[in-house]
């Protein structure tokens, strides 16, 4: 698989957070950004006219927390809400979970390292301190499933979520495209996940460039080894578009 290329100026960026734009850490909170990834992002965004986006399975709140004091245009809980470049929300309903939340923090109460983190329509249910409980957690939310018709199961990195069936990060990237300032570039996404793998598939889709971070079958066509190689392309992708601007510039 190849290595990726470096972006034009006619680029739309789109980047997962967890694995992508941070290592994975034993616990959501625990996460840490190398401090040099906030600056970068916003140098970058600034050299696409804005055109970058975060596209995560966190909530946004959550992404501005971990980027402040950058906020970015973002899809938040794998699509269910989006803050699109001129600042407006647009968010999915969501949906009563309640019917479900009962029996899932049992489960949680009687493993403690099982983890349940509620989002705003939405459920993760964590067992990377608990790996032996994979199964156990599978038929939880499988069950949870039956009773909640509008929803999707979804696989992540030792996470078991359940999320709206309308939501998608592959949508949230088509909705981003519709609008200024993305409309019109080459979309390029870069995530470490199965679940940015339907991302993967729209903006290849399109022409665009599709990059898997790290090991895993995927369909992406490009691949670096971890977020240290994401923070290393994003300076040499800065150098470059710097370097296309001045070239741009007129001569006196
Ligand atoms: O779409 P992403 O930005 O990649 O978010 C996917 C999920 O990431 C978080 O969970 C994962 O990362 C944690 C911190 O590294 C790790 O402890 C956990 O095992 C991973 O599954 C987040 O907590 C979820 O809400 C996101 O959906």
């Amino acid at each position: 698989m190849l290595e990726p290329p470096l972006p034009g100026p006619g680029c739309a960026l789109f980047l997962d957070f967890d694995g992508t734009l941070a290592d994975i850490a034993a616990h959501p909170q625990a996460v840490r950004v190398a401090s040099s990834v906030t600056p970068s992002l916003a140098a970058l965004a600034a050299a696409l006219g804005g055109a970058l986006a975060v596209v995560s399975g966190r909530p946004i709140a959550e992404i501005d927390h971990f980027l402040a004091p950058l906020q970015l245009p973002a899809a938040g809980v794998h699509g269910a809400e989006r803050r699109r470049a001129d600042g407006a929300w647009q968010r999915l309903a969501a949906p009563a979970l309640d019917t479900v939340l009962g029996s899932l923090q049992a489960l949680c109460a009687a493993h403690p390292g099982l983890l349940l983190e509620e989002k705003s329509g939405a459920i993760a249910l964590h067992y990377r301190q608990a790996p032996l409980l994979e199964g156990q957690c599978l038929a939880a939310m499988t069950q949870a499933l039956q009773q909640l018709p509008d929803m999707a199961l979804m696989r992540g990195k030792q996470v078991i979520e359940l999320k709206p069936r309308a939501a998608g990060k592959d949508a949230a990237v088509r909705a981003f495209l519709a609008e200024t300032p993305f409309q019109g570039r080459q979309p390029w996404f870069f995530g470490d996940d199965v679940t940015d793998e339907a991302a993967f598939e729209a903006v290849q889709a399109l022409d665009g460039v599709a990059v898997k971070v790290g090991e895993g079958i995927t369909r992406a066509r490009h691949r670096v080894a971890d977020p240290a190689a994401v923070h290393r392309w994003m300076e040499e992708a800065l150098r470059k578009l710097a370097a296309a601007a001045e070239t741009a510039k007129p001569t006196r």
